[in-house]
């Protein structure tokens, strides 16, 4: 693959926690050059890209009431449109949906439909878009079938704030709520959130501590305010996450149900990188998918820099054997997952 250019555009933060100077190590031995993107710079200096690997969340949504942003976001895309051949991981329009709750829950609550086969679902929910009375609240919360305890999360899915959260037990309670946010029914899973990771046509299951289970139904208590980087890291550990009674152990969800979601996420959302949450709902064992993050930190995945690579790889083919225009990938060989991941075909 000599003489292929990669650009990467993330934070600073992103950088860093992805590790890039390594990936840029990795990938100059296979004859790929990383090239970090300085999009306060003219960007047709610094290519030309075969494919530009971004996560921009920060400037799409610091766009929407900073100029400064709203002209890097401009310069950006006025170089996508003037290189239709430098293939973008992921498409704008595709990342910026998964940026707005109220837009990813649409997706995730039509998987019942498409995957209905595989008994996938995701949790009753509602979005609140304008302060309201309680009584209007509550009433909005029966009407959907929203039941008690119940989650809020901002409508913004990214950044330090969209990982406050809280969980609320009765509808005394829903003056605690900070719209524009979303309200989802919590479900009770034994504390164990179920991580996939999807790169290009390979995905990863990591597990993850998770909340506890919860009484069902309403109860006079305190709003519980959390943030979910507290929840659910790999070395997360508090009253929240601990179970106050033992729950016998729920099998792992079906390599083949988390294909088909897979299969389906990827077909809706048009991207190669983004993760889903999934949880196993103790009482039903239904596979109940609560989340969907756009780029995620692949914690847990010891392959990711060599899946990124094949996928970017895999898009270099494409581009070669089908012209600039060619951006849709081939399913490739699946690698056997290291002991904390693994992997199934597709
Ligand atoms: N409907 C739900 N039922 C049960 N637990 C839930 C539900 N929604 C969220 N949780 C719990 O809260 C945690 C965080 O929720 P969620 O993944 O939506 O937040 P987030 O900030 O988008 O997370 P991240 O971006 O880190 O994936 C989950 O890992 C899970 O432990
Ligand atoms: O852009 P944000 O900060 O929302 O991206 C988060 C993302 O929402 C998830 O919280 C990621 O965690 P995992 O799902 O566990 O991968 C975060 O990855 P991290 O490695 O930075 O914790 C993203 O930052
Ligand atoms: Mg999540």
């Amino acid at each position: 693959m000599s003489g292929r250019r990669v650009g990467f555009c993330l934070s600073d933060k992103k950088r860093r926690r992805m590790n890039l100077d390594a990936f840029a190590e990795f990938s100059a031995g296979h004859g790929v050059e990383v090239v970090e993107i300085d999009l306060a710079q003219p960007l047709v200096t610094q290519g030309p890209f075969d494919v530009i690997v971004h996560k921009l969340s920060d400037v799409i949504v610091e766009a929407e009431h900073d100029s400064q942003s709203q002209q890097l976001l401009t310069n950006f895309q006025s170089y996508v449109s003037a290189h239709p051949s430098t293939v973008l991981l992921d498409p704008l329009p595709a990342m910026t949906q998964l940026l707005d709750r109220f837009a990813s829950y649409r997706i995730m609550s039509k998987l019942h439909n498409s995957l209905r086969d595989w008994h996938i679902c995701s949790p009753p929910y509602l979005e609140i878009h304008s302060s309201s009375d309680v009584s209007s609240l509550q009433q909005a919360v029966m009407t959907q079938g929203i039941s008690f305890p119940l989650v809020c999360k901002t409508r913004v899915a990214h950044g330090s704030l969209s990982h406050e959260m809280s969980l609320i037990f009765s509808a005394g309670s829903l003056a605690d709520i900070h719209p524009p946010c979303v309200l989802q029914s919590f479900v009770n899973h034994g504390a164990v959130l179920h991580k996939v990771f999807v790169v290009g046509d390979r995905h990863f299951c990591v597990e993850r501590p998770s909340l506890k289970n919860f009484p069902s139904g309403p109860c006079d208590r305190k709003t519980i305010f959390f943030n979910s980087h507290q929840v659910s890291k790999p070395e997360s550990s508090s009253d929240l996450t601990a179970l106050d009674e033992q729950v016998p152990c729920l099998p792992p969800p079906s390599s083949e149900a988390v294909a088909a979601l897979v299969r389906e996420l990827r077909t809706q959302l048009g991207m190669a990188l983004f993760g889903v949450d999934i949880i196993i709902n103790l009482h039903t064992h239904t596979l109940t998918v609560i989340d969907i993050n756009i780029f995620p930190g692949y914690e847990g995945v010891p392959q990711f820099f060599s899946s990124l690579l094949s996928h970017i790889e895999s898009v270099f083919n494409k581009q070669t054997f089908a012209g600039p225009q060619a951006t849709s990938f081939p399913e490739s060989a699946q690698t056997k997952g290291g002991p904390s991941a693994a992997t199934t075909g597709l």
